[in-house]
């Protein structure tokens, strides 16, 4: 692993790295927050997965987490959204497939197979990689995201209930097979059967027998995406039908920026830490 930034932050750290990725079979850069409790012994992790167009560097810029970190006493990890570089499959005049559109996924068509294989990348290889050097407690994980990555953290949380403790999302993409923003994009990643779709979809998968304990998600009324993209109301009616307690705020006059994400990002962590640590 490769050092690339670290600066001081609240007591803690704010470090950037990048490794060579063998499940992306490319360079990956991460940025991770080292809370100061980290001197004193391991600490849970919280991802946080980005949306379309981000890398690590949008929540780490813009996302306004590191007080809550601190004062919780948690890691907060925040990877890139696809693998990109030079020979990586990319259609750069579209920002909703490609590079910065990964989509939490394992592709399954050429050419993007070989690379776009995120969901084995933030579930599995990642966080073998940081558990070697940190000390972090593997055993207490939580995840959450923004918009393409609040639907990967909820895929991501459903099917690994052990892994992940909790989860929470900012408007979340979801129902990703029926959206016009996503469908492009897994018919090139996953072809055109779309049943192989399902295991990318939170309300197919609530359907289709996977639970979470809880959830919050927070999605600003004011938000460009929210009746084309987004629509929470799917997500309602899936956890409704379920017995899901779902937190749904709908926050009045808030958009899909930073700025929605940052006034609400406490909260998160906080949510999160109460089930990492208090419980
Ligand atoms: N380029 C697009 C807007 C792209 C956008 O809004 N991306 C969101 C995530 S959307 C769902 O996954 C984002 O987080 N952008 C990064 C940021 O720093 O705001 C357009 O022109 O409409």
């Amino acid at each position: 692993m490769e050092l690339l930034s670290s600066s001081k932050a609240f007591g803690g750290s704010q470090r950037v790295y990048r490794h060579d990725s063998a499940v992306c079979a490319c360079p990956m850069t991460f940025a991770i927050f080292l809370p100061h409790q980290i001197e004193d012994g391991p600490v849970p992790v919280l991802w946080y997965l980005s949306g379309l167009t981000c890398t690590h560097q949008n929540a780490m810029d813009k996302g306004e987490y590191r007080a809550a970190a601190a004062a919780n006493g948690v890691a907060i990890i925040c990877p890139d959204t696809s693998p990109r570089g030079e020979g990586i499959p990319d259609e750069p005049d579209n920002w909703q497939f490609g590079s910065g559109a990964g989509f939490y996924l394992d592709a399954t068509q050429e050419p993007y197979a070989k690379n776009y294989r995120m969901e084995s990348y933030i579930r599995d290889e990642l966080p073998a990689l940081v558990a070697q050097h940190f000390p972090l407690d593997m055993g207490r994980q939580g995840i959450f995201g923004h918009s393409m990555g609040g639907h990967g953290a909820i895929t991501l949380a459903l099917k690994n209930p052990q892994r992940y403790t909790s989860v929470s999302a900012f408007a979340p993409i979801t129902q990703p097979s029926t959206a016009g923003w996503s469908r492009p994009a897994f018919e090139k990643y996953l072809g055109s059967d779309e049943t192989t779709w399902r295991p990318y979809d939170s309300t197919a998968l609530i359907a289709d027998g996977h639970r979470l304990r809880d959830l919050l998600v927070d999605q600003g009324t004011a938000d460009g995406f929210l009746q084309e993209g987004l629509r929470p109301w799917l997500l309602e009616v899936a956890c409704a039908q379920a017995g899901i307690p779902l937190e749904l705020e709908m926050r009045d006059g808030y958009d899909h920026s930073y700025h929605f994400i940052s006034t609400f990002m406490a909260q998160h962590v906080s949510w999160h830490a109460r089930r990492l640590i208090k419980e």
